[in-house]
C-alpha cells in the first residue's frame, strides 16, 4: 500500500495538520493530509486527488521529502511525504476531520501517528538545514 501524505506549510511556517475520523484506523491520532495512491495513478496525481477531496485546495507545486516503509502489526505500507510548495485555496475540512495549523517544532509527537513522527523530524531537520544555509 502505498500512501501520500502533503505537508502544507502557510506563511509563518506552520504545517497543516488534520486529525483521523473516528472508525478509522489510528482514529482520533492527528497526520498529514493524503490518502491512498489508486492504481495506474503516479504519486503527484495521487497526492493532488486526496487534497482536492480532503481540503479543497489544487496542487500546483510538491516536492518529495521522505518515504518511509512502515508496518502497522502486519498492515505494511510506504508513506510517501511531499512538501507541497504552492497550492490554491484555502484548506477547509471537508471530510469533517479537525485541522489546525502548528509549528512543527511545537508539535507534540505523541499526538501524530507513529509513521508521521519520523516524518515531521525529517521536515524539522530539512527547515534547520536551510536556515542555517547547509
Ligand atoms: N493519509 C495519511 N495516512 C497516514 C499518515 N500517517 C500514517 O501512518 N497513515 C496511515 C494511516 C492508514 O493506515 C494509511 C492511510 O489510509 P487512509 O485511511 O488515510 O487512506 P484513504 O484516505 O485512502 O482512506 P480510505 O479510502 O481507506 O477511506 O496510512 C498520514 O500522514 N497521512
Amino acid at each position: 500500500m502505498h500512501v501520500m501524505a502533503g505537508l502544507l506549510r502557510d506563511a509563518d511556517g506552520r504545517v497543516l495538520l488534520a486529525q483521523r475520523p473516528p472508525g478509522k484506523h489510528l482514529a482520533g491520532m492527528w497526520e498529514f493530509p493524503g490518502g491512498k495512491r489508486e492504481p495506474g495513478e503516479t504519486p503527484l496525481a495521487a497526492l493532488a486527488r486526496e487534497l482536492r477531496e480532503e481540503l479543497g485546495v489544487t496542487l500546483q507545486h510538491a516536492e518529495p521529502l521522505v518515504a518511509l516503509p512502515w508496518n502497522y502489526g502486519g498492515h505494511e505500507l510506504l508513506l510517501d511525504a511531499w512538501r507541497v510548495e504552492a497550492w490554491i485555496g484555502e484548506p477547509r475540512p471537508l471530510e469533517g476531520q479537525a485541522l489546525q495549523w502548528q509549528l512543527p517544532a511545537l508539535v507534540d509527537m505523541a499526538i501524530l501517528t507513529p509513521a508521521d513522527r519520523p516524518i515531521l523530524q525529517t521536515l524539522i531537520e530539512a527547515c534547520s538545514a536551510a536556515a542555517s544555509g547547509r
